[in-house]
Order: C-alpha cells, then sequence, then structure tokens
C-alpha cells in the first residue's frame, strides 16, 4: 500500500490534534520497533499509550526542569573534554561528544543513576592512528579505557544506537524487512547488552520499593528528590513495562536534542555573525564565567531563536507516521479544486515538518535561508502567527513531546556553557570520516553543502 505524504499543516493539524482519535501509530509501526521499545510511550496507541503517558507526564510538569545541577556537571565535562583534545592539536567530533552529554544528562535526570558515557575517552579523527601505547599520545589519554565504568558506558552506548540503527533500518525496508531478519532478530545482540545493564537499576529500583522506600506516601519533599523510575514503580513493579519506558525516555532524550545542538554548532561555524550575537547576549545577560540560571534562559531571546531557526530547519523528527482509523476526508491543498481529499480506512499517512518549515508560501521567500531573526522581527506576525501549525518541531494535541521544556533548558544551557567558554568554532573538514562526508555531486546542488557529523575546533 502505497503512503500519503502531506506537508500541509491543515492536514497535520487534524492528525495531531482535531481529529486526534481517528489517527495512531498503528499495528505495522509497532511491530517494527517493538523488540527495541516494547510497549513504551512511542510505541503504543489507545489505552496502552494513555496509560504511559499519564505515568511520565507528572514528572516534566514539576519544577524540576529548573534544576541546571545535573547540565553543570556534565557541561563542564564537555568543555574539559575539547580543551583537552584541542590542546593535543585534534579537532573533536562534536555530534558523538555531545550526544554523551545529552545521554548523561537524561539518564540521570529521568533515573538517577548516569550512564557516565563523557567518562569514557573520545574517539579521535578517522585520519588519527591509533597511539600504540598510552605515553605516544600527545594528550596524554590512554587509548583504550581501563576503568570499568566507562567500559559499560561504551558498550550501553554502542548497543543503544545499534539497536535504534536496527530498528530505522526496518522502517526503511519497509514490510519486507522479516526477510532480511530471517536468521535471526538483529536487534537482540544489542538488546542483550541493554538488558544486562538496565536490569540490575531496575531491578534495585523495584526492590528498594518493595522494601519500603519512596512510595505514594512520600513528601513534596521527599518526591522532588525521587527520579522517574521511582515515580513509575508507583503505577507499576513490571521490569518489562518499567525497562521499555527507560528505553522510550533515552531515545527521545538522547538523539533530539544531539542532533539539534550539533546543527546549531554547524550554523554556528557556517555563520559567524550569528555566533558573535548570540555570544553578546550571553555575556550581557550572564557574564564570561556565572553559571546560566532558569531565568537567565528565559532571557536570551537571541539564542532561543537561534534554536528554533536551526529546529525549523533541520527538526530531529523531519518526518512521521500514523495510519488512520476510520475514512475520512482531508480539505484540498488545491485554491484551483476545492473538492476534498478522500482518505480510506487504514490509510498509511506521513508527514513532515522538514518540508513544511522550508515552504516559502508559509515562512516567506527566504523559506530556506538561515535567518533567526525570522523568530524576533515582523514576520512573526506576518508567517509565523498566522498558523500555529506551521512549526511543529515538538509536535503538537495530545502527543506532544513531553520533555519540551527540558530540551530548551538542557540545550540553552550547554550552549551558552560554549559560548562563554570558546571565542570561535571552526570545522576541520580533514577530520570528517569519509562516511560523513557530503557526497561530490551535492556541490552543484543549492543547499548542498551540510554535513552535520563534523570534526571542530574551539578557540
Ligand atoms: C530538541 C529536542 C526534542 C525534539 C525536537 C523532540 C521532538 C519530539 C516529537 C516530534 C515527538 C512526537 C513523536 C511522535 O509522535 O512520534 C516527541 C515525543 C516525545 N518526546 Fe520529545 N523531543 C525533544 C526532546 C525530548 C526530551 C529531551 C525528552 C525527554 C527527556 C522528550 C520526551 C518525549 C516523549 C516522552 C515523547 C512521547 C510523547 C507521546 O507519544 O505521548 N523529548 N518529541
Amino acid at each position: 500500500m502505497a503512503t500519503n505524504l502531506t506537508v500541509e499543516p491543515e492536514h497535520i493539524k487534524l492528525i495531531l490534534a482535531t481529529d486526534f482519535n481517528n489517527y495512531v501509530k498503528g499495528e505495522r509501526f509497532q511491530y517494527n520497533m517493538r523488540s527495541v521499545l516494547g510497549t513504551g510511550v512511542f510505541n503504543s496507541d489507545g489505552e496502552g499509550w494513555k496509560f504511559h503517558r499519564q505515568m511520565t507526564r507528572p514528572f516534566f510538569n514539576r519544577d524540576r526542569i529548573s534544576h541546571f545541577d545535573i547540565f553543570e556537571r556534565h557541561a563542564q565535562d564537555v568543555v574539559a573534554h575539547i580543551k583537552q583534545r584541542n590542546r593535543g592539536g585534534y579537532a573533536v567530533d562534536f555530534q558523538d561528544l555531545i550526544g554523551r552529554f545529552t545521554m548523561d544528562s537524561a539518564s540521570e535526570f529521568l533515573f538517577d543513576s548516569c550512564i557516565n558515557s563523557l567518562k569514557a575517552h573520545l574517539p579521535y579523527p578517522h585520519k588519527v592512528p591509533v597511539p600504540a601505547s598510552p605515553s605516544s599520545l600527545p594528550t596524554g589519554i590512554p587509548p583504550t579505557d581501563p576503568d570499568p565504568v566507562a567500559i559499560a558506558a561504551t558498550r550501553f552506548t554502542d548497543a543503544f544506537t545499534e539497536a535504534m540503527l536496527r530498528i530505522s533500518e526496518r522502517e526503511v525496508l519497509g514490510r519486507i524487512w522479516p526477510l532480511f531478519e530471517m536468521t535471526g532478530d538483529k536487534t537482540k545482540r544489542a538488546m542483550g547488552v541493554i538488558s544486562e545493564y538496565l536490569d540490575p537499576i531496575i531491578q534495585r529500583a523495584v526492590d528498594k520499593k518493595r522494601g519500603g522506600g519512596m512510595s505514594a506516601m512520600a513528601t513534596d519533599e521527599e518526591r522532588d528528590g525521587m527520579s522517574l523510575l521511582d515515580e513509575m514503580l508507583d503505577q507499576t513493579d513490571d521490569p518489562q513495562v518499567l525497562k521499555d519506558e527507560m528505553l522510550n525516555m533515552l531515545l527521545a532524550g538522547r538523539d533530539t536534542t544531539m542532533h539539534t545542538l550539533t546543527v546549531v554548532i554547524y550554523f554556528f561555524t557556517m555563520y559567524p555573525d550569528i555566533y558573535r550575537r548570540a555570544c553578546a547576549e550571553t555575556l550581557a545577560q550572564i557574564g564570561p564565567t556565572r553559571r546560566p540560571t532558569y531565568e537567565d534562559v528565559k532571557e536570551l531571546n537571541f539564542l532561543r531563536a537561534v534554536i528554533n531557526e536551526t529546529m525549523r530547519l533541520y527538526p530531529s523528527v523531519p518526518f512521521n507516521v500514523r495510519e488512520n482509523i476510520q475514512a475520512t476526508t482531508w480539505p484540498s491543498p488545491d485554491p484551483s479544486d476545492p473538492r476534498p481529499l478522500y482518505i480510506p480506512a487504514g490509510s498509511k499517512l506521513a508527514y513532515s515538518v522538514f518540508m513544511m518549515h522550508r515552504r516559502k508560501d508559509l515562512w516567506g521567500p527566504d523559506a530556506e535561508e538561515f535567518d533567526p531573526d525570522r523568530f524576533l522581527d515582523d514576520r512573526v506576525k506576518k508567517y509565523l502567527l498566522k498558523n500555529a501549525f506551521q512549526f511543529l518541531p515538538f509536535n503538537a494535541g495530545p502527543r506532544i513531546c513531553l520533555g519540551q521544556q527540558f530540551a530548551y533548558n538542557e540545550m540553552s544551557f550547554m550552549l551558552v556553557r560554549l559560548l562563554q567558554s570558546f571565542t570561535s568554532f571552526e570545522r576541520d573538514e580533514a577530520a570528517f570520516a569519509p562516511s560523513a562526508l557530503p557526497p561530490p555531486e551535492w556541490a552543484r546542488w543549492r543547499g548542498g553543502r551540510a554535513s552535520i557529523e563534523c570534526g571542530l575546533r574551539c578557540i
């Protein structure tokens, strides 16, 4: 069956909000993801989804997301890693590094159990031969991690990445993916490693609860100190349900913010003026060393515009899919033919915010340009305020991203710490892995320069 793709705000509004109950992720999508995401919040519909959503939502509503201690610890590690690598004359794979920041921050925030991926050593640029012994390294960093915490973190994050890649491959292959897994489930190995890591954490939390630890009778102060895992234990102590939810949350919490932060930095390397303005705003509001507070972050209007403009052009979830339960109609997108579109029951539907965010009729003639000022000047009124459904990096309606405010805080905090620490960022294209380079023919296409896995020098 063909997939119908829409980039119309009116259609997306129906799917996500006004006719929400008629659209589901669907059995096919859930089957593809199940061996990794189980029945977690991303991978469920109907009553199952409601159970997961109501189990996790209260956690994000608390004023917890305004506590920045976790971000500070991990941001300091990021800055130290960059300085150390740059001192040795090496570029840093920023996407890898910032993925460690978002993984460690999310795991500590959500489960009070940090993965500690920032404790492991960073990979070297692909052309640098891996030194044979610690003493031969200019930075003095041993080539492998002797620390068991670092080894466990690396095994876990590698397995996590592998599992996510495997399920995305299934989506790309579509209906025929089981043919490619006839000899066995391709997520099994990675899920074995993931379970080895998560099962003891979950078991400890279950035992703590059974032993009379945190409970629904906890005081407000005690609740403030509870992790999402503790809170979920108020609803269930089924280890499989808890594990599914942890993985769903880690997926949501690592890759989205990692991707957005990487593209922001990529844009800083392309547009030094934008970088200078963001820097000037940060220094005026917070100064060169002070740790940013929740209130500071809210005042950084230009930085927020940079983040929004990045998510407009490169949203972390560029496409999404749904199926409709009942047959329905959509308004015609063609003004010359007002007849509505008929959508038979059980249609495969895709919507692309990536494409919608670049439409010139919705955003103006410069829709494909990177220009954060469009979120600050009269273009807000002219375009954005006309239709709330034309800017949807976090989705909308009942399934809107639960971590939106956490994500804005986390990304702003990390960017402030980078802006305070470095006066410029440069791409080091010699350090790019060949697989991260755009194919040569892209250079002939307009806008075809981007490759976001960047080797970076921070000065
Ligand atoms: C730049 C950062 C982020 C972006 C752009 C983003 C975007 C999205 C989008 C588009 C969805 C809808 C997915 C779908 O319906 O298929 C979503 C859902 C969700 N997000 Fe985020 N997200 C971000 C960060 C986070 C973070 C940091 C967390 C948690 C720590 C989080 C937690 C969730 C959860 C739990 C859902 C599932 C909601 C549901 O289905 O009811 N997100 N996010």
